[in-house]
């Protein structure tokens, strides 16, 4: 790729969250991030190009010294910064805006720095070959895994109801969602299959911005603006089947959509329990925790006992991570506060407490070094502010899990080493190399902690309003799939491994 010559007829609109929008190359397995700034700002940049490149070098440094370390430099592509030709880049921005959704749009791309995060197409892995069956990407944005400990939080709600739970209400409330999503990330993190299974049909049931399937770098399955829409369901099981075509899938010659549905799922939790080096097991903290009363999933029919997630999975390690905010939004607002008066008494304070970073070994060792208990002193306050943002991050990341059907030859190769063969639980698929990532690994300002506090107040007493109901919404796209009663006991779809 040659920075000089850019052409923007060889990038596309590939997808965008608040604040940015990605373009992919339409040959090479490369994505240019950009910043969005609020449209209001689009006459006025709110940075100049200098800020700009130091907010995505600030990108790229928190991911590749601080999150790297804390979720394992296996599952973390940094990128690097790129500057482009602005004509490129304003080019561009007419290209893609038609396809962007209207939601997204009041924001717009930033077309005054010419700077970009550039990063390997998580979507199209490089290691697929054009002549064989595309990979299929699947993300996940999974959100907060557990609850607070009931020591610092105010409304004991929180200690029974997660927060994405709790969440769902307060976006149906306020229009962002037109239907509620059932999926629970609780369920996902548990470790349990019957649990994490059941999490992950409840993605496809309702993805909104938490389930993104690609095939071959295209998106083929997300919500739609608003949520209204009907999913397609049955072109997303026309998308699967000739991936999970084997074995007792077939009823008199045709493939169940039911059987493809459920191995897909399966695949899933396999690669999301994966750590590749016989990781142990580890028993989740107190099951008061790790249960969330508002799922929907019944605690009674676990068969097979809660089984801890290994300690290399991609999930252990972003729960391990979201876990460093020990006092939950309540008990580190006032240390935030402490920060915050002392940066007014000191303002010069704020390079050296590392508030904006850089984001060093340096930055990593304040927060991995942190007191356990609170010595009065703006140091401790500093490395649990730290340590909230990393979680913040952690709780905002997605998984990206690259799903790719390997050809005879490849299955002779014992080169693939990076790549865990997903040789199937009863040999019912054809073999599957995945890989995973993380994505999206931006720190969160300073700055932005009293509005969590803010939104957290708003959820909850969202919640304790409404007492937890919502309208019926309408029928989910998975019960011409299923009957009413696997809807309802997905134990039914569940094969032990
Ligand atoms: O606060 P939350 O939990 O709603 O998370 C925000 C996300 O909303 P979600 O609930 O996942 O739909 C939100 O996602 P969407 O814009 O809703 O897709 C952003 O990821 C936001 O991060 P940032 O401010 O852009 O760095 C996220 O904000 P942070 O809290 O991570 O700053
Ligand atoms: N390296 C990548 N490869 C492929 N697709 C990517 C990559 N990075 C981002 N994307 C796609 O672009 C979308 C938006 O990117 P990203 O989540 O980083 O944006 P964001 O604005 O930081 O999101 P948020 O709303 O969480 O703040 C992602 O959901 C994903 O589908």
């Amino acid at each position: 790729m040659e920075l000089d010559k850019m052409d923007e007829n060889d990038w596309k609109y590939h997808g965008e969250g608040n604040k940015s929008l990605v373009v992919s190359h339409v040959l090479l397995s490369r994505v240019l991030r950009l910043l969005k700034y609020p449209a209001e700002d689009s006459e006025n940049p709110p940075q100049t190009a200098e800020q700009a490149f130091r907010q995505i070098q600030n990108i790229v440094d928190f991911s590749s010294n601080v999150m790297s370390s804390l979720l394992g430099e296996k599952f973390i592509h940094s990128g690097e910064v790129v500057k482009l030709p602005l004509e490129f880049v304003r080019q561009l921005s007419i290209k893609v805006q038609h396809h962007r959704p209207a939601w997204r749009c009041d924001k717009v791309m930033d077309i005054y720095s010419g700077c970009a995060l550039c990063l390997p197409n998580l979507t199209s892995p490089a290691i697929h070959q054009p002549t064989h069956t595309p990979p299929l990407c699947v993300e996940i944005k999974p959100k907060c895994g557990f609850l607070p400990s009931p020591k610092h939080v105010s409304k004991d709600i929180k200690t029974k109801v997660c927060r994405f739970c709790m969440h769902q209400h307060y976006k149906v409330a306020n229009g962002k969602w037109k239907r509620r999503s059932l999926y629970c990330p609780l369920d996902l993190f548990s470790g349990n299959r019957q649990r994490m299974h059941f999490a992950i049909r409840h993605l496809i049931e309702e993805p909104q911005n938490n389930f993104k399937i690609f095939k071959g770098g295209q998106c083929i399955y997300s919500s739609k603006e608003g949520g209204d829409d009907s999913l397609d369901l049955n072109s997303l099981l026309h998308h699967l089947r000739p991936y999970f075509l084997y074995g007792n899938n077939r009823i008199n010659g045709h493939m169940t959509s039911k059987a493809a549905l459920n191995d897909f799922i399966q695949v899933l939790v396999n690669a999301l329990l994966s750590g590749g080096d016989g990781g142990v097991v580890t028993e989740r903290q107190g099951e008061g925790r790790s249960f969330c009363e508002a799922s929907v999933f019944h605690r009674e029919r676990i068969h097979h006992g809660s089984q801890g997630l290994p300690s290399d999975s991609v999930l252990f390690r972003i729960l391990q991570t979201q876990m460093l905010d020990t006092l939950d939004i309540e008990g580190l607002y006032p240390l935030y506060r402490r920060v915050e008066q002392h940066l007014q008494d000191f303002p010069k304070e704020r390079t050296r407490l590392q508030i904006d970073g850089p984001y060093n070994e340096v930055f990593l060792g304040k927060l991995q070094k942190c007191p356990a208990e609170d010595d009065g002193s703006v140091e401790y306050a500093v490395a649990k502010v730290h340590q909230y943002r990393v979680a913040m991050t952690a709780k905002d990341c997605s998984i990206m899990v690259a799903l790719v059907p390997s050809s005879e030859e490849e299955e002779d190769d014992e080169g693939l080493s990076s790549q865990r063969r997903l040789r199937d639980f009863i040999s019912r698929t054809p073999a599957l190399s995945y890989s995973v990532s993380i994505l999206d690994l931006d720190p969160k300002p300073f700055d932005s902690i009293p509005r969590q506090l803010r939104l957290d107040q708003k959820i909850v007493s969202c919640y304790l309003r409404t007492g937890g109901t919502l309208p019926k919404g309408s029928l989910s796209p998975l019960s011409g799939i299923f009957t009413p009663a696997e809807r309802d006991d997905r134990t039914l779809l569940f094969h032990p491994v």
